[in-house]
């Protein structure tokens, strides 16, 4: 059963890809001899397939035949067709998601309740912008993760800057500039991102741009992360590459929760740390989100504190975030409430 939605956020999040002022998606429902697993695809345009392609694709597969959708191309449909799998899977198995995951990818049969996350806040203008943060600190948000790439760079340095000012030295700073900047203007801020001490540097270049990344790494001024390269690169390409000391993982993007955990294996395996964030998706997806980023070893703080954009929701949320840090469910699947409310 396919469940059409639609929600209106807050206010736009502002980002250097334009604002986004609205996520419209669907609820996927399964069931499995009897035991019925719930997923979401909320398709996001510039980072996966658009609305009415994902549309046809999970009518195509609840209606025939047809094998569940290529990730790469249709990774918000193979979400929700991947999550709901994986939902009545787990329930079968008498355990939540998170477990699930961490027995199926990871073998290990134990992991964390809380999961650290970080506060997100838009490319604002300064005022606005340190008071989300002191409020984010107060809180209890130990990491704040701002936008860049709207304004010219010089006033984006001086938010960092005024940011840095208001919270103090013990608060993570990440930067996010969404591919917003060219090589030339992205190593002239590496100094000041430095002086200011940011935790990473956040796509700062296109994505496509994987070699300006591994350029921007070998300076060695901040770590660097990746979020956007990863629907040009693989994650084995990208480590290739060099181009990434962190990747930033959507499951939305990246085609589903075990498709996350596999690139987040990867990227351990090989030195880097990840992080889950969301699509700005509805209560379903981010409840799946948080199950991923639970069952991954060594996740740096999340950015799944996204529930709060959206002015409505599809289901009550089932998520608590306290001083800053996420606590799942008790729950077998990804929420025994969904079967009942959606
Ligand atoms: O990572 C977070 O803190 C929240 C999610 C978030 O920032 C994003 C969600 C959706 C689209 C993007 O503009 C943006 C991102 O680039 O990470
Ligand atoms: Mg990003």
């Amino acid at each position: 059963m396919i469940t059409p939605f639609s929600l209106r956020l807050k206010q736009p999040l502002s980002t250097a890809h334009g604002d986004i002022t609205e996520r419209r998606g669907f609820i996927f429902r399964i069931d499995r001899n009897g035991t019925v697993g719930v997923g979401e695809a909320t398709p996001l345009p510039g980072w996966t397939e658009r609305y009415d392609e994902c549309e046809t694709a999970l009518t195509t597969y609840a209606n025939t035949d047809a094998t569940a959708p290529d990730p790469t191309t249709h990774p918000a449909c193979a979400h929700a067709i991947e999550s709901a799998e994986l939902d009545a899977a787990a329930r079968q198995n008498g355990c939540s998601l998170a477990a699930y995951l961490r027995k199926t990818v990871f073998g290990r049969s134990s992991g964390r309740d809380a999961i650290p996350l970080n506060a997100t806040i838009g490319a604002e203008t300064t005022e606005k912008t340190v008071n989300q943060a002191i409020a984010a600190v107060e809180n209890g948000f130990r990491c704040l993760k701002l936008k860049m790439g709207v304004s010219n760079p010089e006033d984006d340095l001086d938010r960092a800057r005024a940011v840095r000012d208001a919270v103090g030295e013990t608060i993570a700073i990440r930067v996010d500039v969404n591919g917003g900047w060219d090589r030339e203007t992205a190593t002239d801020c590496l100094p000041t991102l430095a002086a200011i001490g940011i935790e990473y540097l956040e796509q700062p270049l296109p994505a496509g741009d994987i070699e300006g990344h591994t350029m921007l790494r070998e300076r060695g001024a901040v770590p660097i992360a990746v979020d956007e390269s990863l629907q040009r690169a693989s994650v084995t390409e990208l480590i290739a590459a060099d181009a990434a000391d962190i990747l930033v993982l959507k499951p939305m993007v990246l085609g589903g929760p075990k498709q996350t955990a596999r690139a987040a294996q990867t990227a351990q395996e090989h030195g880097l740390d990840v992080v889950v964030t969301t699509t700005i998706d509805a209560a379903v997806a981010r409840t799946t989100a948080a199950h991923v980023a639970a069952a991954i070893p060594r996740c740096r703080p999340c950015g799944l504190a996204t529930g709060s954009f959206l002015a409505e929701d599809v289901v009550t949320d089932p998520l608590t975030i306290t001083d800053g840090a996420l606590c799942l469910p008790d729950t077998t699947g990804i929420f025994d409430g969904f079967i009942q409310s959606i």
